[in-house]
């Protein structure tokens, strides 16, 4: 039985003075059945963990650079952030593929190092307008998820979490339906299987994220293959959140 997960991604806003007023506001009941996590800007991380260190909350970055340390000027490394407390991170969001550059063989670099550091990386993969349109999302969905997990022992496939974010729902106000969303995350589980077996498929947690929000996030959790969400837009908004978690 795989455990739901419901994931904020803030992106880049909030000052550590805002999240500081979030973190205030933020008061929720946990739930045994849904992990709840925060991916923070860095700097808003040490606020966090300060309002939610005797909770069961959990607390990931937006990136990181696959090294333990050394010459990469204005980058953070996977030792600066188990220490912060992070026991998630980002790997390839969209923003930072088609913003930075980043390509696939990097993304796979993160995964492997957060594995290797006991960090659950989330790898997010999904497809552009256009080749939404031109009908190519299957075979983007297969290329990034295989760049990723290819080169990792399978036994260590089931500790990814991949994230489905089709770059046209993301901060649109349109998210993908539930159908469309089911058919990718079944998607995913195939290629999991082809790669590394049944057994870690069966285990391997896959979120959907664009435009997700306390009125449509029943409708994705209840997906045979959905695990939970990657929320960006909605999680900066303390009663919001709360109640996608408190639905999920
Ligand atoms: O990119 C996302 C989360 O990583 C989704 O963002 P929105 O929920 O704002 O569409």
């Amino acid at each position: 039985m795989r455990k739901k997960l419901i994931a904020g991604n803030w992106k880049m806003n909030q000052t550590v003075t805002e999240a500081g007023h979030y973190f205030e506001k933020f008061k929720v009941k946990a739930r045994e059945d849904v992990d709840l996590v925060f991916i923070l800007p860095f700097t808003d991380i040490p606020v966090a963990k300060f309002f939610i260190s005797r909770s069961s909350i959990g607390l990931g970055a937006q990136n990181m650079y696959p090294a333990e340390s050394g010459a990469f000027t204005g980058e953070i490394s996977p030792l600066m952030l188990k220490d912060l407390g992070c026991t998630y991170v980002i790997c390839g969001h969209s923003e930072r593929r088609e913003i930075l550059g980043e390509s696939d063989e990097f993304i796979a670099r993160k995964v492997k190092c957060a594995l290797d550091h006991d960090i659950t990386p989330i790898l997010c993969v999904g497809e552009t307008k256009d080749e939404h349109d031109a009908g190519k999302t299957e075979e983007k969905i297969e290329t990034q998820v295989r760049a990723a997990l290819e080169k990792i022992p399978t036994d260590k496939v089931s500790n990814v979490v991949i994230a489905y974010e089709p770059i046209w729902a993301i901060g649109s106000g349109a998210a993908a339906t539930a159908d469309e969303a089911e058919a990718v995350a079944k998607l995913i589980r195939q290629i999991v299987k082809n790669i590394a077996g049944k057994k870690v498929s069966d285990q391997v947690r896959i979120l959907y994220g664009g435009s997700v929000n306390a009125g449509n996030i029943n409708d994705f959790t209840g997906e045979k293959d959905i695990d939970g969400a990657l929320v960006g837009g909605a999680s900066l908004k303390p009663e919001e959140f709360i109640s996608i978690y408190q639905k999920a």
